[in-house]
């Protein structure tokens, strides 16, 4: 049985921002300055303008949707490996980790030498291809959403890209299927993502909510936009001025949802903390400096749990 907190209603309508791309990279400063306030008052927020063709989405969508209906015995040809993160099957990080109601599909877009290629399906044909594809997309998104965002943190537009050594990125295609009881299970139990930016591309079931002024607030897809939130490590970098938000996925009785998150990440051995500008006074410094892949070793330990992972990278820890 999934916990309901006293803090747990649902607010019904409550718009997230919506930010240009178009007008971001063009260097639009109203637009840099909209993009501040969503990932200080919201950590999510929807892009449009993004560039990627409607067609490359429909595609995408569709070649995921393909691989879910396929029969079990041909999923599992691409069943993750133990203590392997790449392949399909379900998302538990902790042995007492409660399974949520959802499979799916997820393996290491970028560097190249991370990939590995068991985990990337050859049915149906264009699986790969459209990956690739989109990948490619996001990872331009991502980087100019960095780049604004080293911007707003009053630093040159490479300089987030530049900390996060090798960018990796991560691609995870998640499959709720049509739920009985959705009073009872969730299809992702609430959590913060331990990256950078998470880029998501979700059909038209809504499912996703977010917290947001102590409530849950769902995020009614907006067609063809990308939803984009934002992470631990730029929540760090920033000292909590930008937020990384809690999240969670509900399920539905009548309809099955797809999503596709791209998770943008530093490398393992690059190091975080508080950028100096971003940190008003010494006292008010929150993060300390941690290795990010010690960071997420941690993360992977701990079940989903809100936000009781990110306390690991906080200085009253020590
Ligand atoms: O399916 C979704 O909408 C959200 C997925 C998510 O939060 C995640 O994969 O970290
Ligand atoms: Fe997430």
């Amino acid at each position: 049985m999934v916990k309901r907190g006293p803090m747990t209603h649902v607010v019904s309508s409550l718009e997230t921002p919506v930010i240009d791309l178009s007008l971001l990279s063009c260097g639009n400063e109203e637009e840099v300055k909209k993009l501040e306030r969503a990932c200080r008052e919201w950590g999510f927020f929807q892009i449009i303008n993004h560039g990627l063709a409607d067609d490359l989405i429909q595609k995408t969508k569709a070649a995921i949707a393909d691989f879910f209906k396929l029969p079990l015995e041909e999923k599992q040809k691409y069943s993750m490996e133990l203590h392997d993160m790449q392949g399909y099957g379900h998302f538990v990080v902790s042995e007492d980790q409660k399974l949520e109601w959802g499979d799916l599909l997820g393996f290491s877009v970028y560097p190249f030498k991370h990939r590995n290629l068991n985990a990337w399906p050859t049915t149906p044909p264009e699986f790969r291809d459209v990956t690739e594809q989109y990948s490619a997309e996001v990872n331009r998104v991502g980087k100019e959403l960095l780049g604004n965002i080293s911007l707003m943190m009053k630093m040159d537009k490479s300089s987030l890209e530049e900390l996060h050594g090798e960018l990796m990125q991560i691609i995870r295609n998640n499959y709720y299927p049509i739920c009985p009881r959705p009073d009872l299970v969730l299809g992702l139990s609430p959590h913060s993502d331990s990256n950078s930016i998470t880029i998501l591309l979700q059909d038209e079931v809504t499912g996703l909510q977010i917290r947001h002024d102590g409530g849950w607030v769902p995020i009614t897809p907006m067609p063809n936009a990308l939803l984009v939130n934002i992470g631990d490590c730029i929540e760090m970098w920033s000292n909590g001025k930008c937020k990384s938000i809690e999240h969670r996925v509900v399920t539905n009785k009548h309809k099955p949802r797809i999503s596709v998150a791209s998770f943008i990440e530093p490398a393992m051995d690059a190091y975080i903390e508080p950028l100096d500008q971003m940190v008003d006074c010494e006292q008010l410094r929150v993060y300390k400096k941690i290795k990010y892949g010690d960071y997420f070793r941690n993360y992977l330990e701990k079940r989903l749990e809100g936000k009781t992972h990110t306390q690991f990278g906080k200085l009253e820890n020590e």
